[in-house]
């Protein structure tokens, strides 16, 4: 029986309904009107509310990239492209926020889209995450890296182009299973290098832009059961569920027979997270180091594929850099069979500063940063932001910026070696900066330099003009 009378209950479902509308128009025009950001520039419907956002990225397929480019030139310096979100094109505001002094919160509205909540990456109170920062900051890694069998060199046959894009990435996922497992993966033995969990990791990232706006699809997908997500789904899907697989294998492979580690010669990742060398140190869950594997993966290995192709590319179109740096590595490295130890090739000027620090400083489209500002408000390029306002800025600002970095379009390496390096050493801002900074960057330096003296020295590369376009594949002779 019900509560009420049919007419009651028509009320009450019109009443509710009223609520809910009048709730919504009412946060509208708050946003537009009264919330603590108002006055700042932008278009109004972004003012009211975060669909607008994911309209212009998931529906329209913009990046987010040239859309805040766009804003920036239509309304300014400032913008406020989300209710409670400024984005900032000063260089200047980069130093504001992320510098050392600020231990501002990550805002979750990037960092959820992984789906990797106790990960050093993931996790946004910076007290939460310094412990394991503090494991992870690599040091003494030459020795796993170039300790490491990879099989790059069997790929390449005389005159046959080479997918590198899939090969960077496939040394990359080499180097971090070893780090954290002591495990030779083999990745770059497979042939055309297409290793199933380059091809799973590359495959997957639609779904991380999805899952930064809220919606069913990040919660469903925890309770789907691995084998049935594997089975049944779309190939995106199916990747996912795939690589949760893969690295779950993983690590609790370690978890239940933890002297798996002990064949190495040098400490893994997972030594130190399971708190075999680190006194005093809280235990982590299953899950934490489940979470710390996907962000170790994703961290470490696609962006280390995307920055050495954008070395390569850079390299291959300027003739003259090429000349320069294989005369380098030849003098460094006389003979082929005897690879020098990595200490002699971090000296090279032009390999170890001038090369990859200016491919570095060109890394492709950066996603801007979300920081909460603190209670108090702070000020950012000389204006006062209210406390609780998410503010962010993307590196392309700063190391794209005429006046951090003159002729900011050209590759210029020898910018690193001039009078203004040091300026340029401290402006650059790829692995972001303060407290959440890039724990992998010393790790990342090292295996950009040994793979780009690899393939320099070891094959003469071209670009294959006929697949270029497509991606970058590049063409080997080998045999120097
Ligand atoms: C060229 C290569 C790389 C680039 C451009 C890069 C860039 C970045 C950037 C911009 C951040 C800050 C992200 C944020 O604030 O949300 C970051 C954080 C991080 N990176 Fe890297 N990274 C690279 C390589 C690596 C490698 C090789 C590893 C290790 C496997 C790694 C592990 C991490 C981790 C764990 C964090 C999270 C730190 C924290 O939140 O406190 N990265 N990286």
């Amino acid at each position: 029986m019900s509560l009420f009378s049919p007419q009651v209950s028509g009320y009450l479902v019109a009443l509710a309904a009223i609520l809910l509308v009048s709730l919504f128009v009412w946060r509208i025009v708050y946003n537009i009107y009264f919330h603590p950001l108002s006055h700042f520039p932008g278009p109004k419907l972004a003012a009211c509310s975060r669909l607008w956002l994911a309209y212009r990225e998931l529906i329209q397929g913009e990046s987010l990239s040239d859309l805040r480019a766009q804003l920036h030139r239509q309304y300014g310096e400032i913008i406020r492209w989300a209710p409670n979100e400024l984005h900032f094109s000063n260089p200047a505001a980069y130093n504001d926020i992320y510098n050392n002094k600020n231990k501002w919160d990550k805002d979750h509205s990037l960092y959820r889209a992984y789906d990797l909540d106790t990960s050093t990456f993931g996790l946004t109170h910076y007290s939460d995450a310094k412990q394991s920062r503090d494991v992870l900051f690599f040091q003494d890694i030459d020795r796993p890296i170039t300790g490491s069998r990879t099989g790059t060199a069997q790929q390449f046959a005389a005159d046959k182009s080479s997918d590198l894009v899939l090969g960077f990435h496939c040394f990359a996922v080499d180097i971090i299973m070893n780090l954290c497992y002591a495990k030779n993966w083999d990745a770059t033995k497979v042939p055309d290098f297409r290793s199933d969990i380059v091809l799973a990791s590359q495959a997957v990232l639609p779904i991380f832009t999805m899952n930064k706006y809220p919606g069913p699809l990040l919660k469903m997908m925890r309770y789907i059961p691995m084998r049935l997500g594997k089975k049944y789904g779309t190939p995106v899907t199916k990747a996912l569920f795939f690589l949760r697989e893969t690295l779950m294998h993983q690590v609790y492979g370690v978890l239940r027979n933890p002297s798996s580690l002990e064949n190495a010669s040098y400490k893994t990742i997972y030594h130190s997270l399971l708190g075999r060398d680190a006194k005093g140190r809280r235990s982590l869950s299953k899950v934490n180091l489940w979470h710390e594997a996907g962000a170790l993966l994703g961290g470490g290995s696609d962006t280390i594929a995307t920055a050495s192709t954008t070395i390569s590319y850079y390299v291959l179109h300027n003739p003259e850099v090429q000349q320069r740096l294989v005369n380098e590595l030849r003098t460094a490295w006389p003979v082929l069979e005897e690879v020098p130890r990595y200490e002699v090739l971090e000296k090279l000027p032009l390999l170890q500063t001038a090369v990859v620090k200016e491919g570095v400083r060109m890394f492709p489209e950066g996603a801007s940063l979300p920081r909460v500002v603190p209670p108090e408000g702070a000020t950012i390029t000389g204006t006062f932001i209210p406390g609780g306002a998410i503010v962010g800025q993307s590196y392309v600002h700063v190391n794209f910026s005429p006046a951090v970095f003159p002729d900011p379009h050209a590759f210029i390496p020898d910018r690193w070696l001039g009078v203004d390096a040091k300026a340029h050493e401290a402006a650059l801002a790829t692995f972001s900066k303060g407290p959440r900074g890039c724990v992998g960057i010393n790790l990342a330096y090292c295996e950009l330099q040994l793979v780009i003296a690899a393939i320099f020295r070891r094959f003469d590369v071209t670009l294959d003009a006929k697949r270029f376009g497509l991606y970058l594949v590049i063409a080997m002779l080998l045999g120097r």
